[in-house]
């Protein structure tokens, strides 16, 4: 059985986690992790009554007392950081789905996990139709590289642009490396108008009640445009791959960042 303790466990996606852990075969929740109603019965939250787990505030004595094998974190940047670090301190392998991170921190993680031989996944999107996008848009770009990101999200999201997005950016940029586009000369009336710019690719966030997670990769050639799109339109979107992670986490020794790496071996 793999032990597991959800941290972010009240939010949109610690609940969906949560449920899907309890119906995978092979895997036990033992413990769950938020900062609302405390003490609270996690059950009486999932809609399942005889579920025993108490929602607890203190990440490090969750850990400590429950020993689990791996904490799956949906919890929000500036949070996720020291829970990663309490996670590989006290051997237990972090599945992160929390995206806001900066490349530097995810580079912190790869060298603590390394020197305490603990497995670890940092995976910015755990859909299968996302990690197909990305890989499709970094083969397209080699055909066309000039790209712009556009990707929408529900409005209570706090990271801009999205994990996702960055992913895609950082495939994109492997292939085709830092690229100016659009005209030299060209200026913004409103600032940001342009989005954002990530080696010369720009990308624009949308945020609006309504949206789940969507993206469109738009490349651009002469007289033609390649639009390559991705919707999660619910969150169970995500639970396949979130759970093929912690199945896979359990062999690894060191950090992987991208479920693709997984996925794709
Ligand atoms: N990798 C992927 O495939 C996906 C990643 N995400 C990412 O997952 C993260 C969470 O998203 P979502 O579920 O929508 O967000 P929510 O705000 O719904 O959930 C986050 C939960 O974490 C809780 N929390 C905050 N601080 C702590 C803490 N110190 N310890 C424990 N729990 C804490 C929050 O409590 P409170 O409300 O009191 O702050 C809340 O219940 C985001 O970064 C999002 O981008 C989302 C979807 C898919
Ligand atoms: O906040 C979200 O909802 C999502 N966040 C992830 C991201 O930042 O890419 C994954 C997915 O897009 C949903």
């Amino acid at each position: 059985m793999i032990k597991v303790v959800v941290a972010g466990a009240l939010g949109r996606m610690g609940q969906e986690s949560c449920k899907a852990v309890l119906k995978a075969e092979g895997m036990e929740l033992v413990g769950a992790v938020d900062t609302r109603e405390i003490g609270s019965a996690l059950g009486a939250h999932l809609g399942i009554a005889d579920l025993e787990i108490k929602v607890s505030d203190n990440l490090e004595k969750t850990l400590q007392d429950l020993k689990p094998d791996v904490l799956i974190d949906f919890t929000r940047p500036g949070v996720v950081q020291g829970n990663i670090e309490l996670a590989i301190k006290n051997g237990v392998r972090p599945v992160v789905g929390t995206t806001g991170m900066s490349s530097e921190e995810i580079e912190k993680f790869r060298e603590l996990a390394a020197a305490n031989q603990v497995g670890a996944l940092i995976a910015p999107n755990f859909t299968i139709g996302a990690l197909l996008m990305i890989k499709f848009a970094a083969e397209a770009a080699k055909y066309f590289p000039h790209v712009e990101i556009i990707e929408l999200h529900h409005d209570q999201k706090m990271d801009a642009p999205s994990g996702t997005a960055i992913k895609t950016a950082e495939a994109i940029a492997a292939v085709r490396g830092n690229m100016a586009q659009g005209m030299p000369s060209e200026f913004e009336k409103i600032e940001g108008s342009r989005g954002g710019n990530y080696e010369g690719m720009r990308i624009h966030s949308v945020r609006l009640p309504g949206f789940v997670a969507h993206q469109e990769v738009i490349l651009g050639g002469v007289g033609q445009t390649l639009t390559i799109r991705h919707d999660s339109i619910s969150r169970e979107s995500y639970m396949p791959g979130l759970l093929l992670a912690v199945r896979k986490v359990m062999s690894l020794n060191h950090l992987v960042y991208g479920l693709e790496n997984l996925l794709f071996e």
